[in-house]
């Protein structure tokens, strides 16, 4: 068993050794929520999920700690909770349900602690108050500001100097600050905003920066609340933990500041060892972003017809996300559902309802792909091979072997029943829109166009419509006829 991932802070592929094998410890950024997540957003979940699942595989599953945070106090939050006319708290909780319901569509594990930003309010007060302390923050008109300057190696993590970041500051630079790149670790709430009693002697009430949040969560939970049960080895390095992840665009300034907090509050050489960024999901060579308006919503793939014209079962989202390796962008389209989709129909088919069981004997080609950086797409292309090997005739362990190869991806976790019935109670379909689809299909018939009389018959085969075709004898017309597959 050799693991390697691509490390963000060395910039190179490396052999990864957790710092103690029977508590590796990961963890990766979570929503902000204030509103629907976007599918761009689905990807650092699927990608990291992945991660979690291949980490239970190898070190087991009682010996990985994942926490995924959800930042609930944030300016954005503020905002569109005014907006909306409603508390803070009402936004924030329906907003985290939501995430919750989209990303279980998408066969995602629950992280091993899901820890919100307001209930480590303390945490980060006590992380401020260390950082003053030692002469890495200061206070200046009721905020408490980080001092790059007292850090040598700031920057390191996104590979870039001060004196660059320095004379790229575009940004107008508040007059307290003392430094162009100081951030802020905490400032003041005016009347109607969260707010909790400040630390560092300011008075009045504040709220937390958002880098600080994170790195009060991990210490929290990857180092206080299991310190006790890690190694010797473990013990002699604390405050650090082994993967922190998240997307790329939060490199910097997000990651590079939670390094500078953690580790010159802690004095440690390290915040976390190894660093995984996922690349952006695209729409025409633009990140999938909020701000331009190029999105669709996890909720909307799932419960809407409008991408692409149809609702898509969140497995197939989540497979044609993973056609694609981690690091490279994803151009997202509608052709690479549809791909996604017949790859899955096909191996639901094949599966049928075997039930799921652990893959007894040896490591798979799939294990072995994901274990080199998490090579999906190779893992993928393993599973072609397997399922071709079955489709010419495999015994039960073969079966058992794939479906449980596939599950290392969190894919075919149903059997081709639940897959049918999933897709049928969420797609609806009534007997109307039925007949519909089968008179637009004798119409494409009639103009020759086979490719979408196919593919009509194909998408109604997906929701569990089965077409049956006959020539009337006498008058020779054409008609065809449905009924619900069993
Ligand atoms: N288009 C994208 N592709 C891949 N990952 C993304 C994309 N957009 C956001 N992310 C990731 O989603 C996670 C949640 O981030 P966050 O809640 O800050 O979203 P966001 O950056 O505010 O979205 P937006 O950029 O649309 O405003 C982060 O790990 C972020 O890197
Ligand atoms: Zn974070």
């Amino acid at each position: 068993m050799s693991l390697t991932l691509y490390n963000t802070l060395t910039r190179r592929k490396e052999p990864f050794t957790p710092i103690d094998p029977k508590n590796v410890r990961m963890y990766v950024c979570g929503p902000t929520v204030y509103d629907y997540a976007h599918i761009g957003n689905a990807r650092p979940v699927i990608v990291f999920d992945v991660l979690f699942r291949l980490l239970r595989h190898v070190y087991g599953a009682d010996h990985v700690t994942y926490v995924r945070n959800i930042t609930d106090v944030d300016d954005k939050i503020n905002a569109r909770a005014a907006e909306e006319g409603i508390s803070i708290r009402e936004l924030t909780e329906r907003t985290a349900s939501q995430f919750h319901e989209d990303i279980a569509a998408l066969s995602i594990l629950p992280p091993t602690v899901e820890p919100r930003a307001t209930e480590h309010i303390d945490e980060m007060k006590a992380l401020c108050e260390a950082l003053v302390a030692k002469g890495h923050a200061y206070v200046a008109e009721g905020h408490v500001l980080f001092d790059v300057a007292s850090m040598p190696d700031y920057g390191r993590l996104s590979n870039r100097s001060l004196d660059e970041m320095e004379a790229g500051a575009r940004v107008e630079v508040a007059p307290y600050k003392k430094g162009p790149m100081d951030f802020v670790l905490w400032k003041p709430s005016k009347e109607g905003e969260p707010g909790w009693p400040s630390p560092c002697g300011i008075e009045g009430a504040g709220r937390p920066g958002w880098h600080i949040e994170c790195s009060a969560m991990s210490d929290r939970w990857l180092w206080e609340e299991v310190k006790d049960k890690l190694s010797n080895e473990a013990k002699a390095r604390p405050h650090q933990f082994d993967i922190h992840g998240g997307g790329i665009d939060l490199t910097f300034p997000h990651h590079e500041n939670e390094v500078a907090q953690s580790r010159c509050a802690h004095g440690t050489p390290v915040m976390a060892n190894v660093w995984m960024h996922n690349g952006f999901l695209q729409v025409e060579g633009e990140k999938m972003s909020k701000s331009l308006g190029n999105f669709i919503t996890i909720h909307e793939l799932l419960k809407t017809d409008k991408f692409g014209g149809r609702r898509w079962p969140g497995e197939v989202l989540r497979l044609a996300m993973l056609m694609t390796h981690y690091r490279q962008p994803i151009d997202f389209t509608a052709t690479a559902l549809e791909a996604a989709e017949k790859v899955l129909r096909n191996w639901y088919r094949l599966i049928g309802d075997a039930t799921a069981c652990e893959a007894g004997d040896g490591q798979s080609d799939v294990q072995t792909k994901l274990q080199d950086d998490l090579n999906t797409p190779q893992a993928i292309t393993a599973l072609h091979a397997m399922a071709d090997a079955l489709s010419n005739g495999g015994d039960a362990s073969a079966l058992a072997r794939f479906k449980s190869a596939a599950n290392l991806l969190g894919l075919l976790t149903m059997t081709q029943s639940e897959w049918l019935a999933a897709w049928n109670a969420d797609a609806k379909l009534d007997e109307g829109e039925i007949e519909a689809r089968i008179t637009a299909r004798l119409e494409a018939r009639k103009a020759k166009n086979w490719a979408e009389s196919d593919r009509i018959r194909d998408e109604l085969a997906e929701m569990g419509i089965q077409l049956k075709d006959a020539k009337d004898p006498t008058t020779g017309e054409f008609t065809t006829t449905w009924e619900v597959m069993r």
